[in-house]
């Protein structure tokens, strides 16, 4: 394992050293509570602390800190950086040793499926390569540099997943990650909150486009195909629907995968299997199969590497319970990723259709009509039965034209859905993370007697 040595630490930052005793640390860590032997203590100031706060606790175990505020007292056997702006400095070390690495960075952008898409192309290009990817949805300005700081130094590629909720998150992030190829899955309505508007989604994904040398791009989004035009480098697109370089044909979606034959650029075919369901992981197989392509890997690998990914938890996961097929669904919610999930319910619907929704945050002035238009279409479409959760879907709940229910929150729901679920019935479980959907599952769970579940 490669160490971090003081020397680059204070390169890279540029901070004084107020206490020199460790001069080599076995990694970086932002939080006294889980911090490792020998790591160096960034202290952030977050929402509900302040890091300084916690020194004392961290140098138990801790080698050293980077600090922004001098700390009173001797911290004997300990090392202490002083720096002007901590968070810059955590960012500031990933960049170095990113820069200092010959890695092919692969970048994964886009409104939808970027933590399933990143897992896919870590999943394809680990049958080769010794691969570094951001860990679960560690996405941000504090996320991305911290999982980089994690770099062994052996590594020969990294996969990281890029968020944004504002203009300028990517090019931060891409000025800490400098990827080499980027991938944008697709771009909706999320954040609007932060972002004012789609185009606004779009800039800010696409910021990638200043950084990178290939940008792979789902063909069937028009809207983000259209922002790529005028790209420089070289555009590789996937699709199903649209003519593509990286394409999907025969796509036969089961229960709880998928099969189809991706046709490549050289004319080549692959028939492979997914663990994971819905036509959107198909897009995020062919997604990862696109930057594998680029990056020269076997057939047989891409095959292997996407076979063996058994999915995130939280996304679209289809399980058997108590004679229901549950789709889980539960990580986040927007109105482009309701829609692909109720498509879902709808192509797994074996009697009834219910469909446990809770509000989809952070979409600004467009929240209530969004609510409606979702819940208005739901029993055109087939939808038998709403759960409607929270603020926003109760009030849009009226548009629905089957039987509902309204629950204040998601463990209410889980009550009502353990009384009404039968054998035979396809459930969707679905909202933003802030409504916390999981505890319906658990509810559920309880109800049936299989004790608590991963999710
Ligand atoms: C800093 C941190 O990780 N905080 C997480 C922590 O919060 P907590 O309340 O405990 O602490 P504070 O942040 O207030 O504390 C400040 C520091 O003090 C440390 N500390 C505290 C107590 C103690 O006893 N000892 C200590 O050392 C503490 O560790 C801090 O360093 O826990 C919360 C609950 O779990 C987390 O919510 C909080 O996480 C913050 C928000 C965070 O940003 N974490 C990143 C590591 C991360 O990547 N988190 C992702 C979520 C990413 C996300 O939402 N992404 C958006 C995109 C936005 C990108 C854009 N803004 C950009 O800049 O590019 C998306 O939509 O996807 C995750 O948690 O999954
Ligand atoms: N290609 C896709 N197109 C549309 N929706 C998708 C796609 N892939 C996944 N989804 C939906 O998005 C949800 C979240 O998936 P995932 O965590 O992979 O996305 P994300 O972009 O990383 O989300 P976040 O920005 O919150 O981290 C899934 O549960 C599913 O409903
Ligand atoms: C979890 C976070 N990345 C996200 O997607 N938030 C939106 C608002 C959601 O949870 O639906």
């Amino acid at each position: 394992m490669r160490l971090l040595l003081l020397d680059d630490i204070v390169k890279a930052t540029g901070g004084k050293v107020l206490h020199a005793d460790k001069e080599e640390f076995s990694g970086l860590s932002i939080d006294s509570r889980t911090i490792g032997d020998g790591e160096l203590f960034v202290a952030l100031r977050g929402e509900r602390f302040d890091g300084h706060n916690f020194l004392c606790d961290a140098l138990k175990r801790g080698a050293g800190a980077i600090v922004d505020r001098e700390p009173g007292g001797v911290f004997e056997g300990r090392t202490l950086v002083y720096v002007s702006d901590t968070l810059r400095s955590l960012q500031d070390i990933a960049r170095q040793m990113r820069i200092s690495r010959d890695v092919q960075v692969v970048g994964v952008t886009g409104t939808n499926g970027k933590t399933t898409t990143k897992e896919l192309i870590a999943s394809v290009l680990g049958q080769r390569h010794k691969v570094l990817k951001t860990s679960g949805n560690l996405n941000n300005h504090i996320g991305v540099p911290l999982c980089i700081s994690r770099m062994h130094g052996d590594e020969t590629v990294m996969v990281i997943e890029m968020g944004s909720n504002a203009e300028g998150d990517i090019r931060l992030l891409c000025d800490i990650a400098r990827p080499d190829i980027a991938v944008v899955t697709n771009v909706g309505p999320a954040h609007l909150e932060g972002f004012g508007s789609l185009e606004m989604v779009r800039k800010t994904d696409l910021e990638i486009l200043e950084y990178v040398k290939t940008v792979s791009v789902n063909a069937d989004d028009l809207f983000l195909l259209e922002g790529v035009k005028g790209f420089r480098g070289k555009t590789v697109t996937y699709g199903i629907r649209n003519k593509s370089d990286v394409s999907a044909k025969d796509v036969e979606l089961h229960e709880k995968g998928a099969r189809f034959t991706i046709c490549f650029p050289d004319d080549e075919k692959l028939t492979v299997d997914l663990m994971i369901s819905g036509i959107v992981n198909v897009y995020n197989a062919l997604a990862a199969a696109s930057v594998a392509f680029e990056l020269g890997m076997e057939k047989d690998q891409i095959r292997s590497g996407l076979a063996s990914f058994l999915g995130v938890p939280m996304r679209l996961e289809v399980k058997e319970l108590s004679g229901a097929l549950v789709i889980s669904d539960v990580y986040n919610a927007n109105p482009a990723s309701m829609e692909e999930a109720v498509k879902e319910l709808i192509r797994l619907k074996r009697r009834r259709a219910i469909a446990v929704l809770g509000d989809m945050l952070e979409l600004g002035s467009y929240s209530e009509s969004a609510h409606r238009e979702l819940v208005g279409a739901l029993s055109p479409r087939g939808v038998d039965i709403l759960i409607a959760v929270g603020e926003q879907m109760k009030r849009a709940s009226s548009e629905f034209g089957g039987m509902r229910h309204e629950a204040e929150d998601a463990g209410t729901a889980g009550s009502i859905l353990s009384r009404i679920m039968t054998e035979g019935d396809t459930v969707l479980i679905k909202g933003s993370r802030g409504m916390r959907m999981e505890t319906v599952l658990a509810g559920i769970t309880e109800a049936a007697g299989v004790g608590e579940i991963a999710i």
